[in-house]
């Protein structure tokens, strides 16, 4: 099977959640937009929701299909946001951030009463850190914020190259915030809650990749004799 494949049986799975009435934090990345696509169908058949994108992509595609959507300060306290990870480990902490939303996916998820995260099995890890962690910065005082994020790195027993994030055009890759990424590649992290704490304290760090104590819930699309197989981790 395709990841394309897993990514759509877990999104799939994942419309199964939404009920008529909710407000939904919208996610983004190949598999968010797979259960975009499907959402707009039940809303074409008349499901009634209101969606909050957590990026400008994903809102051009969520208009595309249909989905009536908001802003979340209209809608501070939504009821379940669906979201793609880079990685998931056991305790359902994850990285994000691999298509750069992860500023205003982590203040939708925050805002969620639940976050159900959607992944094919390959997402799965014993270890955060495989991926690179996405760190969000802002571009002033760029060589600066670079040395104190590789300290607080260093700090948490993390080590591995940092480089800042580049577009298809060879310039810095931009935010929907209007900030760059640093992505560190530290191919385990010991303690991301140490280093989540290290991060943050960094003037110019606007945010991580790490999400913390967030879902609530995963669905997790594997490969079984030629069939996806739905594994649901936590309340999803
Ligand atoms: O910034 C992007 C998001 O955090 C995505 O949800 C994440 O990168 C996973 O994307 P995909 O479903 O394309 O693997």
């Amino acid at each position: 099977m395709s990841p394309a494949e897993l990514k759509r049986a877990a999104a799939a799975r994942a419309v199964g959640l939404v009920e008529d009435g909710m407000r939904l934090g919208l996610g983004t990345g190949s598999t968010a937009a797979l259960f975009v696509e499907l959402l707009g169908e039940r809303v074409r058949a008349g499901l009634s929701v209101v969606g909050v994108p957590t990026s400008e992509a994903t809102r051009v595609a969520a208009e595309a299909a249909g989905i009536p959507l908001t802003t979340l300060d209209a809608a501070p306290d939504l009821d379940l946001t669906i979201d793609g990870a880079d990685e998931i480990d056991p305790q359902l902490r994850l990285i994000k951030g691999g298509g750069g939303a992860l500023l205003r996916e982590k203040i939708v998820a925050a805002a969620s009463r639940r976050m159900v995260v959607i992944v094919d099995g390959a997402k799965r890890v014993e270890t955060l850190g495989r991926f690179p962690l996405p760190i969000e910065v802002v571009p002033f005082g760029l060589v600066a914020t670079t040395l104190a994020v590789a300290a607080a790195l260093r700090s948490t027993g993390c080590a591995g190259p940092l480089a800042v994030r580049k577009g298809a055009d060879g310039a810095p890759f931009v935010t929907d915030g209007g900030h760059f990424i640093l992505d560190a590649g530290l191919s385990r992290i010991p303690d991301p809650e140490a280093l989540g704490r290290a991060l943050v304290a960094v003037p110019g760090v606007v945010e991580h990749g790490l999400f913390l104590g967030l879902a609530t819930g995963a669905i997790v699309a594997e490969a079984a004799d030629g069939q996806p197989r739905i594994v649901t981790l936590g309340a999803a």
